[in-house]
């Protein structure tokens, strides 16, 4: 079993090339103009039965989602310098509802372990109710930049974002990024929150590896506007790379 593991982590760390095969395979929604009541209504052509990239635009994505989720993945293409072409170092991380069954070999972990596990970030049905994000990565700079449309779902405070929410985003990006090479797990989260986040709004999320030592991770990250004039949430994190026994309770 922990062998299996072990492959099965390589095949997560696959899952970041994996992503531009996944973005050519699934054809891009044109997002329409309705409002954001009738936009969230929407409903997506596939269960959740089959593997889906949530990474990818739905019809709930507004304007400012889609403007950013085109500029980010623009910086993904390939670059070309002269004549030579170079792979970008910015990567679309592909979203799924149980990373573990789309992993290399996790199809058939993932009917062992918990079958009915699904990750927490994934498991509204409603497109546009809950957490619309993705996740774009730049392995060279250790940098993480996550675009999140948080739903009428996510509330807290009437018409605004739960902290819980946040906090859960923050855990994703920072700990998205502190899994880049190998396994790892949140020991501490500090976040402080600056101003409210209103419900339907697009946020854009960016983590910074500060600094490593040894296992440890230090993580940083800033939730702002989209043009970064206001900001929103700050947090600290530390991450501490484990071996996947730890999980197995060993
Ligand atoms: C794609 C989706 C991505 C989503 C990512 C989400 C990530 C998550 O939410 S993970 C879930 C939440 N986290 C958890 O459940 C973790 C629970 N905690 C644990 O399992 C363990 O405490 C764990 C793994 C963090 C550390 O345990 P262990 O590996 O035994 O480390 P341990 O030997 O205690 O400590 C190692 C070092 O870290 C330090 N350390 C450990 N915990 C902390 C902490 N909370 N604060 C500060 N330092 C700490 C220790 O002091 C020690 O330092 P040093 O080497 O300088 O003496």
């Amino acid at each position: 079993m922990a062998r299996s593991l072990d492959r099965l982590y390589k095949g997560f760390r696959n899952l970041v090339s994996l992503s531009a095969m996944w973005s050519m395979k699934h054809p891009i929604y044109s997002v329409s103009s309705r409002s954001p009541s009738v936009r969230s209504m929407a409903v997506l052509p596939f269960s959740f039965s089959k593997p889906w990239d949530f990474s990818l635009p739905n019809p709930s994505w507004g304007p400012e989602m889609m403007q950013l989720y085109e500029h980010y993945n623009s910086m993904c293409e390939v670059e070309t310098e002269g004549e030579e072409k170079q792979e970008s170092s910015w990567k679309r991380l592909p979203g799924y509802n149980r990373l573990l069954k789309y992993a290399t070999g996790g199809v058939y972990l993932s009917k062992m372990i918990q079958s009915k596990a699904r990750l927490f970030t994934r498991n509204i049905r409603e497109p546009g109710a809950g957490f619309e994000y993705v996740l774009f990565v730049n392995i060279k700079e250790q940098k993480c930049v996550c675009i999140l449309q948080a739903g009428h779902l996510l509330e807290g405070p009437p018409g605004h974002v739960h902290g819980g929410a946040i906090a859960t985003m923050i855990d994703t990006v920072t700990g998205c990024l502190a899994s880049l090479s190998g396994a790892a797990m949140t020991a501490n989260l500090n976040i402080n929150y600056r101003s409210p986040i209103p419900l339907g709004s697009t946020v854009v999320m960016e983590s910074f590896l500060d600094k490593k030592e040894g296992r440890k991770m230090f993580v940083s990250c800033k939730v702002t506007s989209p043009d970064g004039t206001k900001l929103h949430t700050e947090a600290t994190a530390l991450f501490l790379s484990i071996n996947l026994n730890h999980l197995m309770g060993r």
